[in-house]
């Protein structure tokens, strides 16, 4: 006798299939900036500014030598030549930091270095180079063959950034650039948005801890550790929970203190059709709301969201690879957003895929590629290797998920693609 076919009816297997821009939006509408905090310096690299920073000065904020030479007047060399060089009397010498002690009358010239404030009276700068000097430590005397131009060699006020210009804008992740230039505006403490606190959990019978020797049908916990570093990337702060068996009641007893405690929580495990996947039932039938269960998207079909509190819970897949996408279609956005990022959604690029994509799919599929410009300068991008939701070895070696869209046919090599860029490349 065979066994009748009941799951056609089971909820868990009848989901409501969405697509992953209306995943996307339906989480994003419900994050916003975290609170804010005040930090050194120091410490503000990488972090996201929680206000805008204006130039309060112009930069330069004086007229600067960009040479070493002297600072003189354009007008007294005009006639200067080879045959009827021109002689000025050196006066004083300004080096980085200093100032002269008066303004330049004709007939003068100021040593100068690069960097140094350009005296008044002064329009250019002749480099060391073009010069020679004549005469006694108290009777100096310059000699120019040629004509220079007014301007020439002096960075004029404000030519480089005006006064009240945007430095850093709220939101903005703050790198080298950025460092240097609060540093330049005197920014010795920078108001930031807090990062976010982010709690991790496995789930599953199966896990072992990571110093524990491999055993029949048992794994590592390696998808914890990969969501921590996704977590660092995104900006947040990882905090890993001890795995647990799929076991529901534990589950949620975890998953709630959790949610108390941190600004979101990530699970991996246990929500697909199979028998002990828990986060199904746990998000089913919970006192919080679930958004979705099930998304267009391969890796990571049953990606589920949740929110408690406001704040979300993340079910992502066990599988390594639809784990690590998800996190990178909805956990990396959330947290960007919870620092302020205008942005966060992944953003795209194209490229020609230099290989066919033979896999048909109803949905949109995130291969792991990797991507190179060719000899024009165009982007192309080929698979990383094996492209298995439950690989983990092509998230390693991947620098960018290729976006195939639904396809019922083969996509031939040449065939236009979007692109997402992950991370800094190697
Ligand atoms: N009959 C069906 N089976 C499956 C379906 C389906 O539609 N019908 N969907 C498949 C798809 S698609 C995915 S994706 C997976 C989702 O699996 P779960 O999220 O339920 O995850 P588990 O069952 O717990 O584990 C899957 C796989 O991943 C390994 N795993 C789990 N946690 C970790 C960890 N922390 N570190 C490393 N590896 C982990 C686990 O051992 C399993 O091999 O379901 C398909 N099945
Ligand atoms: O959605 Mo699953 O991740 O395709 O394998
Ligand atoms: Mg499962």
């Amino acid at each position: 006798m065979t066994k009748p076919n009941t799951y056609t009816s089971d909820p868990k297997f009848n989901r409501t299939i969405i697509s992953v821009q209306e995943a996307q939006s339906m989480v994003m509408s419900r994050m916003k900036a975290g609170g804010v905090e005040y930090i050194p310096l120091e410490e503000a690299y990488g972090r996201h500014a929680a206000a805008t920073v204006r130039s309060d000065v112009p930069v330069p904020h004086f007229r600067r030598s960009i040479m070493d030479g002297y600072a003189i007047r354009a007008a007294d060399i005009t006639q200067a030549s080879l045959e009827k060089p021109v002689r000025l009397r050196v006066t004083e010498e300004v080096a980085c930091g200093t100032v002269a002690s008066r303004a330049l009358l004709p007939g003068e010239a100021v040593r100068i270095m690069t960097g140094a404030q350009v005296p008044e009276g002064a329009d250019a700068v002749v480099k060391l180079e073009e010069t020679t000097e004549y005469g006694t430590a108290d009777q100096r005397e310059l000699e120019l063959q040629q004509p220079v131009r007014e301007g020439d060699n002096i960075l004029p006020v404000g030519i480089e950034i005006a006064q009240g210009e945007l430095m850093v804008g709220s939101g903005c992740r703050i790198g080298a650039g950025e460092m240097a230039l609060l540093a330049m505006f005197g920014c010795a403490t920078v108001q930031v948005h807090r990062r976010p606190r982010v709690a991790i959990l496995s789930t599953g019978h199966e896990l072992l801890d990571v110093s524990a020797p491999l055993e029949p049908g048992k794994i590592r916990n390696s998808n914890s550790f990969m969501l921590a570093a996704q977590v660092r990337e995104a900006g947040g702060i990882p905090h890993m929970l001890p795995h647990i068996p799929d076991e529901l009641e534990r589950a949620k007893a975890v998953i709630m203190e959790a949610i108390k405690e941190f600004d979101a929580v990530v699970t991996t495990g246990g929500v697909s059709v199979g028998d002990y996947d828990v986060m199904y039932d746990l998000t089913n039938n919970w006192s919080g709301e679930l958004l979705f269960n099930k998304v267009a998207m391969r890796p990571g079909s049953p990606t589920t969201v949740g929110f408690l509190h406001g704040k979300p819970l993340f079910a992502l897949s066990g599988n390594p690879s639809a784990c690590y996408v998800g996190f990178e279609m909805f956990v990396r956005p959330a947290l960007l957003r919870m620092q302020g990022a205008h942005e966060p959604l992944p953003h795209r690029m194209t490229a020609m895929l230099l290989e066919p994509f033979a896999k048909q799919d109803r949905f949109e599929r995130f291969v792991r590629g990797n991507y190179a410009a060719d000899e024009n300068g165009k982007l192309t991008v080929r698979l990383a290797g094996i492209d298995m939701s439950n690989a983990t070895i092509t998230i390693r070696d991947a620098d960018c998920l290729i976006c195939i869209p639904p396809t019922s046919a083969v996509m031939p090599a040449g065939t236009r693609v979007n692109i997402i860029p992950l991370r800094l490349r190697r």
